[in-house]
């Protein structure tokens, strides 16, 4: 069994959309589980919000749910990170990877955040999402993780123990046996993590056969449908593409990502739906806030559309508001202030969320205190709906630039 350990919650709705797509029957739990595994599947996805933490916090808890997952089964593991390796100076990607390959004794992993489904791709080890590098790409301005460089063995080298090789696109196209040498030079050479090109699919699928018996891998969810195919191959009457959809139901739209997709969508989706902006200052000073758009909310659940709360703004306003107020107070005021409202909307009984951002997501799942979800038909590459375990509600957990602009309107229309 594959257990995953993913360091946001929209990551690991993307992880596991694409794990059952590719023939794994999956299950997403929310944070350690409290108690054992309760269902036979072929992989474990555990969503943590460890992605920005201190850097100890982020390794205690992948440590603990690296060892819920031993105790459960798993004996191949997955360190699932964002396909645009967001991450501080610090970490928490290198110290968090160097942690699992201690405490799972190996001394060799690869670092491949490559989505090409979703535009990233990787080239000589530079990261490109679209036809840009990394960090010309809007990333650079990320509120939380601002990515500089798009060079993956020196983000890696600044903030991991060991040194990254790349194994490039011309050797990954000589095949899965030739990429395994190519691990064992570098091992040789001293290097502790391989950086390994991915342009398109075909790379991911040899790379998929090349670490096929690797106790840790480490990526965004382009490697993992590529290693779920392959496994599943064995197992072929398990391959089962899932329907599961909400019905049509009062519905919310809550986004507080930055990123250059959720600024798109949230202008197209402005076009069709009631829509309320979250003032930062008020989240700050106004302790009815949530309450105000708790009310603001339910005015409008009758409208053709879902009603939409949105921090979103362009990188000029962030950086505005982020020297007015500093980026963590504003950020947290934020989360916070989409958590109390989404506790008080459930409470009154909305049942299908839908959230941009992966900081968002996670505090929102946290705050409405779901075990874990079975995973539904997908609404853009990465981005399934999710039925809660023991519940009927639906949510659908946007990372910041995944989707198309028209993404929130579309994922209603699929109700049923
Ligand atoms: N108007 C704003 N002013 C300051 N901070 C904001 C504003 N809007 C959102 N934020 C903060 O920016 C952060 C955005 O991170 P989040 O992970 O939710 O989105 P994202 O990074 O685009 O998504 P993903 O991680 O899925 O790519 C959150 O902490 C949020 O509170
Ligand atoms: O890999 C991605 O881009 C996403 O799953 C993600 O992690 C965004 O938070």
């Amino acid at each position: 069994m594959l257990g995953v350990i993913a360091d946001d919650f929209t990551g690991a709705s993307d992880i596991a959309s694409f794990l059952v797509e590719n023939g794994l029957s999956t299950v997403q739990m929310n944070g350690v589980p409290k108690r054992r595994l309760q269902s036979a599947v072929d992989a474990v996805v555990i969503s943590l919000k460890s992605r920005s933490n201190p850097v100890e916090e982020a390794v205690q808890q992948s440590l603990n749910t690296l060892n819920w997952l031993q105790h459960n089964g798993c004996t191949q593991f997955y360190f699932k990170y964002c396909s645009t390796f967001d991450s501080t100076a610090n970490g928490n990607i290198g110290p968090v990877t160097d942690a699992l390959m201690n405490a799972l004794d190996t001394d060799f992993t690869v670092i491949t955040p490559a989505l090409p489904i979703n535009g990233r791709t990787i080239f000589n080890g530079y990261l490109f999402v679209g036809q840009t590098l990394l960090n010309e790409s809007g990333m650079q301005n990320h509120p939380i993780t601002p990515m500089k460089d798009a060079n993956l063995m020196r983000l890696m080298d600044a903030q991991a123990d060991g040194k990254t090789g790349l194994v490039g696109y011309a050797d990954v196209i000589r095949g899965a046996d030739h990429v395994k040498c190519c691990f064992d030079q570098l091992k040789q050479q001293g290097y502790r993590y391989a950086v390994v090109d991915a342009v398109d699919n075909v790379q991911l699928a040899v790379l998929a056969k090349a670490i096929d018996d690797f106790k840790l891998v480490t990526g965004g969810s382009g490697l993992a449908a590529y290693m779920a195919a392959h496994k599943s191959k064995n197992t072929p009457q398990k391959t089962q593409k899932t329907a599961l959809l909400p019905t049509k139901a009062d519905s919310v739209v809550l986004s507080g990502s930055c990123s250059v997709m959720t600024n798109k969508q949230v202008e197209a989706y402005k076009t069709k739906a009631a829509h309320k902006w979250l003032d930062v200052e008020q989240s700050l000073n106004n302790p009815n806030y949530a309450d105000e758009l708790y009310q603001w909310v339910i005015e409008h659940l009758n409208d053709d559309y879902a009603p939409m709360v949105y921090a979103t703004v362009p990188p000029q306003k962030l950086k505005e508001i982020q020297q007015q107020f500093g980026a963590d107070n504003a950020s947290h005021a934020i989360e916070s202030t989409f958590a109390t409202l989404a506790k008080k909307l459930k409470r009154y009984g909305v049942k299908n969320f839908i959230t941009a951002g992966g900081e968002t997501s996670s505090i929102v799942v946290q705050e409405l205190g779901f075990d874990g979800f079975q995973i539904g038909k997908q609404i853009a590459p990465g981005v399934p709906w999710l039925k809660a375990l023991d519940e009927e509600v639906f949510l659908a957990l946007k990372s910041g630039n995944f989707g198309s602009e028209t993404f929130f309107a579309y994922a209603q229309e699929m109700f049923v």
